[in-house]
């Protein structure tokens, strides 16, 4: 179980579009990889055009309805007549609330009363009717206001979601999602919210009810996470399900569900009742990409108690969330078990890592950097990242947990921060910033949250475990005082919970507009839709779109292209993505696909890796495993050899830990020459002059590289003065 909290956030997890009310759940989560190559920024400008040029289809026919011995009686239009009359009409007040009032926004209008001009000027000849409009109107037999008929058929022809734009409005109105889940209204539930820091019992807690009720859901984070309590609870002999995106285990071989079900939170199951469920890490309610499955689990799971557990931050907005369906929450509090202190100095030097340590990167490039360095200096290194299958996470932290094994580093990514319990004495941050997505798919390297500072830090001196003290510090000078001021302070209150579309809703508008692409439905639900604005906000649909794009000219039903669209893979990687539409075209061709055309995909069998891009390969493998068996819970006739499938992606889980095994030498092989962060860090006894400034706090390194800057400008003034002279 190891991803963290902030991994959360910042992964992809292709998240999973599940009817809010009652239909099959359709997705899972997925603890990996960052969420999106396509800026939002570029989507988001997309969406700004397209919108409104979605049904802008050219109204080839005017208005007809009127006999040509009408036409003979009229006086023969000049243009400048009628582009005079249609001026006066688009410059009345009136006219413009009119059609605001019809729903034509202003870019609307604007642009169909440019080709409502158009037509009108360059059209051979003018529908009858609309020339009888505009001849009254010239000869003082009408007004201006008359056109507003023909315009508006003219519009509406360009705009055809304005005319069901009421019942579209209807079917996003997303204002009161309480009252999605009447089973879980008509329940009375009794909500506790298990609040503290890190480390402080609060999912022990909610797992001791979970354990004592006759029947009960826990929901996760992660996948790990799940398939810990899963696993907790056979080794206690309670009998108890799991399940996750692209797994289903059942603890009765019969294969009969039993009373207990440990799951990711997208795979709560809203339809049964329980006596007690937990949601984990409820905080995580405000994530851009996943929040709307707690928001989802919170007001739709069905159980007569509902224990909720995270950050004390997160107690007002799921106390107003709740409000809504009527319920109240009772709080109870804890103190971390454990002491967790910072040091009064950085580490500086690799050379001062101790067994215990864990070293924090936030890109896989400083991990590997790390990780070589700490080789090179005689460390046997666990390793931890986001895209590292869960079999290989288990193994790395297993050999790190063991007393007896030589291997008593680590080195992780932000993976580890959440809900996990690890052997680690210290926390050392090796950067303060890392790659953030915001809700409109923008990417940008962001400070650390203080949450995600006090998520990581916590998993320092767990309670029960080898070090019951935990230490935290930076190995950079200059990040430990922001360090200090981060763990001191209180996380940012939680504002608002993420919502999603269903796939119910975005079939009632395909239904209402056959013609249009699901990107287009989507497009038009997130613009069109009303939700609470003061508790809600719409999560990121980026991934969704870009998938739906590209397998847009598939033929697949609605509801195959939209589980497709939900798969949980990184659009990033192409490798995933090329393998994705191959199975969606097989799909829609109604073909099986088995293991055996899987392999024909990819390089099978795997090859031990030799160089970090051959590792990155074998890891997008493992993804595409992992797809085929979250889309075999969704079409069991097409993705039937889920048994082989496992096999397989157990072969690739070793082939990789040999691969991390020898992580420097693949390193050493490496072709990419990007620069790590860590590379950049100073050793204090070989630094530079000024190397040695940033580390002793004298100048920060945006000075320095703005002193750098001036100091080339310099220079290349120089020699070019050199030249002319
Ligand atoms: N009363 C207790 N008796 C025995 N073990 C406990 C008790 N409370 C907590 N623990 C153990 O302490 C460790 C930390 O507890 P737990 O995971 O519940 O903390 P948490 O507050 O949920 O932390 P996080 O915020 O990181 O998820 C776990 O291994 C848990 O089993
Ligand atoms: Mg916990």
């Amino acid at each position: 179980m190891f991803a963290t909290k902030k991994l959360a956030m910042s992964v992809c997890h292709r998240t999973v579009f599940v009817s809010f009310r009652s239909m099959s759940i359709i997705s899972g989560p997925k603890e990996k990889h960052f969420a999106s190559c396509v800026h939002y920024s570029q989507v988001r400008g997309k969406r700004k055009n397209s919108f409104n040029s979605l049904f802008e289809s050219e109204p080839s026919k005017g208005i007809v309805g009127v006999t040509s011995s009408e036409r003979k009686n009229t006086k023969k239009l000049t243009p400048r007549d009628i582009t005079t009359i249609l001026t006066d009409f688009i410059r009345k007040p009136e006219i413009r609330n009119l059609a605001t009032e019809k729903g034509l926004n202003a870019q609307q209008l604007r642009t169909a009363f440019v080709r409502f001009r158009s037509f009108c000027l360059n059209g051979e000849e003018l529908p009858v009717e609309l020339e009888i409009v505009l001849n009254d109107i010239l000869v003082g037999a009408g007004h201006p206001d008359d056109l507003f008929g023909q315009f508006m058929d003219f519009a509406m022809k360009m705009y055809p979601h304005l005319l069901c734009r009421e019942e579209l409005s209807r079917i996003c109105d997303l204002r009161d999602p309480a009252a999605w889940y009447p089973q879980a209204r008509s329940l009375g539930r009794k909500i506790i919210f298990h609040a503290g820091p890190t480390n402080s019992g609060k999912t022990y807690h909610a797992l001791e009810k979970f354990m004592k009720a006759k029947s009960s859901v826990y929901c996760g984070p992660l996948k790990m996470l799940a398939s810990e309590v899963f696993q907790k609870m056979r080794d206690k002999d309670i009998e108890c399900d799991l399940a996750t995106g692209d797994d289903r285990i059942y603890s009765n071989p019969s294969g009969e569900r039993s009373s207990r079900l440990s799951c990711t939170v997208e795979m709560a199951p809203l339809q049964e009742n329980f006596d007690v469920a937990v949601i984990d890490e409820i905080q995580l309610l405000q994530d851009n990409q996943r929040g709307w499955a707690w928001s989802r689990a919170l007001l739709g799971i069905a159980a007569k108690e509902v224990h909720v557990c995270g950050e004390a931050a997160a107690i007002p907005l799921v106390k107003n969330l709740l409000a809504t369906a009527g319920e109240t929450v009772e709080v109870h509090e804890y103190k971390r078990l454990t002491g967790l202190k910072v040091e009064d100095s950085a580490l500086i030097s690799l050379q001062n890592v101790m067994p215990g340590d864990c070293l924090v990167c936030f890109s896989k490039r400083d991990l590997y950097t790390v990780t070589k360095n700490l080789e090179n200096l005689g460390h046997r290194v666990a390793v931890i990242y986001g895209s590292l299958p869960p079999g290989a996470k288990l193994i790395q932290c297993q050999k790190f947990n063991d007393e007896n094994d030589e291997c008593n580093v680590m080195v992780a990514t932000d993976a580890i921060g959440m809900g996990l319990n690890l052997n680690i004495r210290r926390i050392i941050f090796v950067s303060l910033k890392k790659v953030e997505i915001n809700s409109d798919g923008k990417r940008s390297l962001e400070p650390l949250s203080v949450s995600q500072a006090l998520q990581i830090a916590g998993r320092a001196g767990r309670y029960g475990t080898q070090y019951e003290e935990g230490n935290v510090t930076t190995l950079n000078a200059r990040d430990l005082r922001t360090l200090k001021s981060m763990l001191s302070s209180l996380p940012q209150p939680a504002e608002k919970a993420g919502l999603y579309p269903t796939a119910e809703q975005i079939e009632m508008f395909s239904y209402h507009l056959p013609d249009s692409s699901l990107q287009s439905i989507l497009e038009i639900f997130t613009d069109l839709c009303q939700m609470d604005d003061s508790l809600y906000f719409m999560c990121n649909i980026e991934s969704f779109m870009y998938l739906a794009e590209k397998i847009d000219s598939i033929p697949l039903p609605l509801r195959a292209r939209y589980v497709f669209c939900c798969s949980p893979v990184n659009i990033k990687d192409n490798i995933v993505v090329t393998i994705l539409l191959r199975m969606a075209r097989h799909f829609s061709k109604n073909k099986i696909m088995d293991a055996n055309w899987l392999t024909k995909q990819m390089q099978w069998p795997p090859q031990v890796p030799n160089n970090i891009a051959d590792m990155s390969q074998l890891e997008s493998l493992h993804d595409v495993f992992d797809l085929y068996l979250w889309l075999s819970l969704r079409f069991t006739d097409q993705f039937q050899e889920t048994d082989n499938v496992r096999q397989m992606k157990k072969l690739l889980d070793s082939v990789i830990v040999e691969g991390l095994a020898h992580l420097s030498r693949l390193m050493s092989n490496d072709g990419d020459n990007e620069e790590s962060m860590v590379s950049k860090v100073p050793k204090v006894s070989k630094g530079s002059f000024a190397d040695n400034l940033i580390q002793s706090g004298t100048i920060s390194p945006e000075v320095l590289d703005r002193l750098k800057s001036e100091w080339k400008k310099e220079q290349t003034k120089s020699d070019k003065d050199t030249k002319i002279e």
